[in-house]
């Protein structure tokens, strides 16, 4: 191993090269005919993996942040509706979910949804029906969707977490109409920021009882008999058939609501 230089004559002389703010010496100098950053950036042949490396990776996650900042900073309050992609057109849920969005339009919030299609749908096509803020945050998938037509406003993410991101910090309520995996992924991801204090007061509201009754029942009767949550987690989950009593809910007017 080379030795330290030992004064302040021998460090003038010790070979060093900087890499944009990192500063290269001894083991860490590249070699002789390593190209600069400059003439990296302006060579346009040679590998293109960089374009699936990493810390490019962290350009596109930011240039993400950045979008969906930049579209949602104004849209104003606003409401996340959250529910299945499979809900038919035709069904009652469908009809709910519409009725949700309508209600959440007409009392001045922007309606946030997953941009696809079900309930996603159902919430975009209520705000667009009672003239509101209707806005879709899609997601990239391997089955290309597309938002739906009742998006006003659209942004497509590539990752989720940042998607996640934006309801949270867009959305001052959660409006969740019957979904599968998605649907509970973005109500527990809620329940936690809640729970941990993430976020602060940040209402989540179940449309659908006989839908939501059986997990309301394993979170009371297990987990939290068990102490696997406490009581006062579940406080801001609240169950209803109406969506009149959802926005009631949201809007604070009803703050009791129906707890679980
Ligand atoms: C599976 C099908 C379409 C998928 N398209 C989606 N587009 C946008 N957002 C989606 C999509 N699928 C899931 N999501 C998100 O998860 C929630 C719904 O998931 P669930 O498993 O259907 O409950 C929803 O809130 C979205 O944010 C066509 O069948």
């Amino acid at each position: 191993m080379p030795a330290a230089p030992s004064s302040p004559h021998q460090r003038r002389h010790l070979k060093e090269r900087f890499r944009g703010p990192v500063l290269l010496r001894r083991t860490q100098l590249p070699a002789p005919d390593d190209t600069t950053t400059d003439q990296r950036l302006l060579e346009s042949e040679g590998s293109t993996d960089w374009l699936h490396e990493d810390p490019w990776r962290v350009l596109r996650i930011t240039s993400e942040f950045v979008a969906g900042f930049e579209t949602l900073a104004e849209i104003g309050p606003a409401v996340a509706v959250f529910g299945s992609a499979r809900t038919k057109p035709d069904s009652p849920e469908y009809a709910v979910g519409v009725e949700v969005g309508r209600l959440l339009a007409k009392a001045g919030y922007a309606v946030i949804t997953g941009g696809g299609p079900g309930a996603m749908e159902s919430g975009n096509r209520g705000a667009v029906e009672a003239e509101g803020v209707s806005v879709g945050l899609g997601i990239e998938l391997p089955f290309e969707q597309g938002l739906n037509d009742y998006v006003d406003l659209g942004l497509n993410f590539r990752y989720f977490f940042v998607r996640k991101t934006m309801f949270v910090k867009y959305a001052r309520g959660f409006v969740v109409l019957p979904g599968g995996f998605g649907t509970l992924d973005e109500l527990f991801e809620a329940l936690t920021l809640v729970q941990t204090q993430k976020v602060t007061s940040f209402p989540i509201v179940l449309v659908g009882t006989s839908y939501w009754s059986g997990l309301v029942d394993w979170l009371r009767d297990r987990v939290v008999a068990e102490g696997k949550a406490s009581p006062a987690d579940l406080d801001l989950l609240h169950v209803t058939d109406l969506p009149e009593e959802a926005v009631e809910i949201i809007r604070g007017t009803q703050p009791a609501g129906r707890r679980i």
